[in-house]
């Protein structure tokens, strides 16, 4: 049996620890922008530009030019003007800009080669996520987690987190799950969240949907927890499967961010389809505020997310946007612990 306690929670914060690995690409992608394409003189010659002429200039695929001019953003380089176009702030105009005698390119030039920095590069101009560094055969996140061994790890890796995030989430929406009783915990990893919320709520069960081989990592995660009469694990393919019926909550944690618009979309869909009138969606992970302008940690962390996923970290307004032809009544972002939050939305 585990020894993990679900009824112990903890009393600080974890952010200031996973902000180090959180940020860890971000200095490249902003190298990338500097040293690659020298950004900033652009946007000084061209103040008030859009977002779309900016795309267009340098043939960027708008996902990840978006990660890159909100993490500008986040950090001040750059603001939006009433219009939407795009200005440079002080410290971009006097620090970033080529012929400013206060430059400071060429304090970035140590990471020209860095590898990552050059794969920012691609990802800018193909729209396409490296090649997970972990994998030396190149495959990409999603290919890797058919791997036991990456999946093994990389589920580990999430789960540690999720114990923490997991717990802070059950305890924040305790007044909204109070009448449901069937969460489906879409590509819920070990299923630390469905464990964290039935522990939290007796009242509810989970069932996890989960693909091979991370389903039989949760079927033992979930039995040495001793959850196993609460929480089921449904082995499918959310895309192409049957999702499980009767339920009436449906979890998507850390999950949209790890795809593109497209298929962002579809598993809403999906989720829309499966909930009935009244039934609670949550989404939770890393989300960036309405504006785009922060917070600062979720842009750096869009940046990583980009680059070993075909997402990002998507904006209240962007998850609005996926939620709006289903009709769903979104309720305002709340925060919970390590710079991670989470929306639920009523299905009307
Ligand atoms: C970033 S993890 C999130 C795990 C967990 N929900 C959490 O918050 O830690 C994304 C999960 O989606 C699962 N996944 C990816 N593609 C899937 C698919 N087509 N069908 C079912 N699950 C999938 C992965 O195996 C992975 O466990």
């Amino acid at each position: 049996m585990s020894t993990i306690d679900l009824t112990q929670t903890p009393s600080s914060d974890p952010a200031v620890i996973l902000r180090y690995r959180d940020r860890q690409y971000a200095a490249d992608l902003i190298g990338a922008a500097i040293l690659e394409f020298d950004l900033f003189s652009f946007l000084n010659q061209n103040g008030g530009i859009s977002f779309d002429a900016v795309c267009t200039h340098f043939s960027w695929q708008h996902r990840p030019a978006d990660v890159l001019i909100t993490l500008c953003r986040a950090s001040g380089f750059v603001t939006s003007n009433s219009d939407g176009g795009i200005e440079l702030t002080p410290v971009g105009r006097e620090f970033l800009t080529a012929d400013s005698q206060w430059y400071l390119g060429p304090y970035y030039q140590p990471i020209a080669d860095s590898p990552v920095r050059k794969d920012f590069v691609s990802i800018l101009k193909t729209g396409k996520p490296a090649n997970w560094q972990a994998k030396s055969d190149g495959a990409d996140w999603h290919e890797s987690m058919k791997d036991p061994d990456f999946a093994r790890s990389f589920t580990d890796l999430m789960n540690c987190r999720g114990i923490t995030f997991g717990q802070k989430l059950a305890a924040a929406v305790s007044e909204q799950v109070a009448g449901y009783s069937h969460m489906l915990d879409v590509g819920g990893g070990s299923g630390i969240y469905s464990s964290t919320m039935v522990a939290r709520h007796p009242h509810l069960r989970a069932t996890v949907l989960e693909q091979p081989p991370v389903d039989t990592i949760a079927r033992r995660e979930i039995a040495n927890l001793g959850l196993g009469d609460q929480v089921a694990v449904h082995s499918g393919d959310m895309f192409r499967d049957p999702w499980p019926g009767d339920v009436d909550i449906v979890l998507l944690s850390n999950v949209l961010h790890d795809w593109d618009i497209a298929e962002a979309q579809q598993i809403v869909d999906r989720a829309s389809d499966a909930l009935p009138t009244g039934g609670l969606l949550i989404i939770h992970g890393a989300i960036i505020n309405a504006k785009k302008t922060g917070p600062l940690p979720v842009a750096e962390y869009s940046a990583l997310l980009m680059n070993i996923t075909q997402g990002k970290c998507y904006s209240v307004a962007e998850y609005g946007d996926f939620l709006r032809p289903h009709g769903f009544e979104l309720q305002p972002y709340q925060a919970t612990t390590g710079d991670r939050g989470f929306l639920t939305a009523t299905k009307r």
